[in-house]
């Protein structure tokens, strides 16, 4: 038997192609370009599934969407050029039971509906709260459109939450809309970061303490589980976090109580986890160093952040609105990139990912000269400035050894550096002290002490 779909949409041409696409699937299709036309229709028929649009002239398709529900009608589709987490997020909470992000492919769109038909799927909680504002999490790619998307299927669910990717990827953002998008919003976000908590504090910034459980502790003072009752704890780098307390979390979140510190009171939580980590945890599993029951745990659904190399149509949506926000936030004057200035953003490394990205256009925001970014502003050799090259690796050395937690990282670099330029000067005045330090513009004896204190720390 064939089965009636109805396609909303006031685009004729996306209720063509895709009429055409179903009819050619074996389904019976009705096509309507206004929500007045479907409530007609609805008085004689019902659908076995709609696909509709969101946004249309008139009358929100969001809205129809909660009348069908109530009217037990079978599943609907959303479809939307809108693919913010906040319309994703508002179209799942509504009962939809898929949203495709247009131009969709229609082989895509197709399997969808039948899959759909097939399960028909049990009807979700119609919407309980107003849309959210907008989130600051920004995206057009494909894949970003796919995290927006799990988002809003995941949100409203009680369940725990990984979330995966590089550092600076945007997990803590994941987690706020997460949070946002569920029915904890009213309450707290909390979030710990539990790599850059010494493991001896972890377990009372955690769960709290009583006054007197150890020295120093002269009053109770509540943990970030109590904090964020109600609410939802953001866990970041969990991967970091020592065995005994992975124990101790795995405890907490089996049994839903803990003691604080010192405490014999039996303290009842109600928490959301959204962990993070930019590790593989499964190879810290195998490598013993975290307990596989608690990945389990907390790897219930997992949010893949890929990396922005692998996302570079981002990359300009997301210059511009740092660039933008910036001069909002500092009271800068506006500034916007010239056409030649954005094509190098974009072709660009950022192996600290999106904050990378941010911290670039915060500082061209201050420190580039005019209200057009040139590329000469940029820092990159093909901008006329020698410095990017070296600065950017300066950067990633940086980077690298603050994530590894290395010691005296300024000492370090601050020697490399004098330690290149000497040999670099002494070298082009074959070995003559005076002239090399004269060409760098030091004094003799800052060249002398340099070398000198190099050849002490190296003994
Ligand atoms: N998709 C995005 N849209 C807008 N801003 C973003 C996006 N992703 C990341 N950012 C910004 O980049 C910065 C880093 O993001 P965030 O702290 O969420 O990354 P992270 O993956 O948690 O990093 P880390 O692993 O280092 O903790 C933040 O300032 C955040 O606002």
């Amino acid at each position: 038997m064939t089965q009636d779909i109805w396609i909303l949409d006031d685009d004729r041409g996306v209720r063509f192609v895709l009429a055409e696409a179903l009819r050619d699937a074996g389904l019976a299709v009705g096509e309507f370009g206004e929500v007045a036309a479907v409530r007609a229709a609805l008085q004689a028929a019902r659908p076995a599934l709609l696909l509709t649009d969101v946004r249309m002239p008139g009358e929100d398709g969001l809205s129809l969407l909660g009348e069908l529900q109530a009217q037990g009608v079978g599943p609907v589709i959303v479809m939307s050029a809108y693919t913010d987490v906040a319309t994703t997020a508002a179209a799942y909470r509504a009962g939809a039971v898929d949203y495709l992000a247009k131009p969709f492919d229609l082989d895509h769109a197709v399997a969808s509906v039948q899959r759909a038909l097939a399960s028909v799927a049990a009807p979700t909680a119609a919407a309980t709260h107003t849309l959210a504002p907008g989130h600051a999490l920004l995206g057009e790619s494909a894949p970003m459109r796919e995290v927006f998307r799990l988002i809003g299927r995941v949100a409203a669910s009680d369940l725990n939450v990984l979330v995966t990717g590089e550092t600076g990827t945007g997990k803590e953002l994941v987690a706020r809309a997460l949070h946002e998008e569920s029915a904890r919003r009213d309450q707290a976000f909390v979030a710990l970061n539990t790599a850059a908590i010494p493991s001896e504090l972890l377990e009372s910034e955690l769960f709290g303490h009583e006054a007197g459980a150890f020295t120093g502790a002269t009053r109770r003072v509540a943990g970030r589980f109590e904090q964020a009752e109600g609410g939802t704890l953001f866990l970041d780098e969990i991967g970091d976090m020592p065995l005994v307390l992975q124990t101790r979390l795995l405890r907490v979140l089996a049994g839903g109580e803990f003691y604080r510190v010192g405490g014999r009171e039996l303290i009842r939580c109600n928490v959301r986890i959204v962990a993070a980590t930019h590790q593989d945890l499964a190879a810290r599993v195998a490598a013993g160093a975290f307990r596989a029951d608690l990945m389990h745990r907390l790897d219930v659904v997992r949010i893949e952040l890929p990396p922005l190399r692998t996302r570079r149509g981002d990359i300009a949506l997301l210059a511009r609105h740092f660039l933008a926000a910036t001069a909002q936030e500092l009271k800068l004057p506006p500034k916007r990139f010239s056409k030649a200035a954005l094509k190098q953003v974009a072709q660009r490394d950022y192996p600290g990912n999106v904050r990378e990205l941010e911290n670039l256009c915060r500082r061209l925001a201050v420190i580039a000269p005019g209200s057009e970014i040139l590329p000469a502003d940029l820092g990159t050799p093909e901008g006329g400035s020698r410095g990017g090259e070296w600065t950017d690796a300066l950067r990633e050395w940086a980077t690298q050894a603050l994530a590894d937690g290395e010691a005296d990282i300024h000492a370090r670099a601050r020697e490399a550096l004098d330690q290149i330029l000497l040999q670099a000067a002494l070298q082009a005045h074959e070995g003559h002290r005076q002239n090399a330090a004269q060409a760098l513009g030091v004094g003799r004896n800052t060249l002398t002490r340099k070398l000198g204190a190099s050849r002490t720390r190296r003994r």
